[in-house]
C-alpha cells in the first residue's frame, strides 16, 4: 500500500485573511522549533521581505538569555514594539514579509498584530522532546538548551480566534514551506 503523505498543517484560522495584501507572516514558537529555517524558506519561495527577530533584541536581552536567564514581559516589551513598528512600516509601503519572533504569549501577539487581518502567525507546534535535540545539536547560537523549560512554561499556544496557521514541527522544511505557500495561494482574491 502506498504511504499517504501527512500534511504538516494541524490547524488554520485564515478566514479573516480573505486574500488580503500586503500580508506579513510571523513565524512563532519556542526557541529551536525551526522558526528561522522556515522563515528563510518561505521568504525565498515567495520573494518577500525577511526580518530576523533575534537580531532586534536589545543587547541586555541577549546577555540575559546567553546566561540562561529567561526574559520578563518588561524585557520583551521594547523588542516587540520594535518588531511591531517594522511590520507597520512594511504594510504602510504595501510590502509583504516574513518575520521570526517567538511571540510566546497572546498579549505579545496582540501587541505585534493589533488584530490586523494583514498579520498572520505561523506556529511551529512541537513537544519539548521533539525540539530539545535540535537545540542541543545547534552550535554558535546564544540560546542555551536549559532555557527550553521556561520557553514552554511561558508559551500560550495560539487559539482559533487568532489569525494563525499551526504546523507540525516534525515535518520537513519543504513540506512546511509548501503547506504555508499553498494556504496563502489558496486565499480568495482580496
Ligand atoms: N523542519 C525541520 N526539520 C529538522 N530540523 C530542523 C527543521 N527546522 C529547523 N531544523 C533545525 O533545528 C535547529 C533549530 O532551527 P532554527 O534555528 O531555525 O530554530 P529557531 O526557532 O529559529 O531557533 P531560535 O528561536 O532559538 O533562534 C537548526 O539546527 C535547524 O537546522
Ligand atoms: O521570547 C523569548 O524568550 C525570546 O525571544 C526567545 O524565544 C529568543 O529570542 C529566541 O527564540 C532565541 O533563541
Amino acid at each position: 500500500m502506498l504511504a499517504t503523505k501527512k500534511t504538516p498543517l494541524v490547524a488554520a484560522s485564515t478566514r479573516s485573511l480573505s486574500g488580503t495584501r500586503p500580508l506579513v507572516l510571523i513565524v512563532m514558537g519556542v526557541s529551536g522549533c525551526g522558526k528561522s529555517t522556515l522563515a528563510d524558506a518561505i521568504a525565498q519561495r515567495l520573494g518577500w521581505n525577511r526580518l530576523e527577530g533575534d537580531e532586534l533584541h536589545p543587547a541586555n536581552n541577549i546577555a540575559k538569555m546567553s546566561k540562561g536567564i529567561p526574559l520578563t514581559d518588561e524585557d520583551r516589551e521594547p523588542w516587540l514594539k520594535d518588531i511591531a513598528a517594522r511590520i507597520r512600516s512594511w504594510l504602510d509601503k504595501g510590502e509583504c514579509g516574513v518575520i521570526t519572533c517567538s511571540s510566546l504569549k497572546k498579549s505579545y501577539r496582540e501587541l505585534l498584530s493589533h488584530h490586523m487581518p494583514a498579520v498572520c502567525f505561523i506556529y511551529l507546534k512541537g513537544t519539548k522532546e521533539q525540539i530539545y535535540p535540535r537545540l542541543s545539536s545547534r552550535t554558535g547560537h546564544f540560546m542555551p538548551t536549559t532555557m527550553l523549560d521556561s520557553q514552554f512554561a511561558t508559551l500560550e499556544e495560539p487559539e482559533q480566534d487568532e489569525n494563525m496557521m499551526e504546523l507540525d514541527v516534525m515535518a520537513s522544511v519543504p513540506e512546511l514551506t509548501d503547506a504555508v505557500v499553498k494556504q496563502i495561494n489558496d486565499l480568495p482574491a482580496a
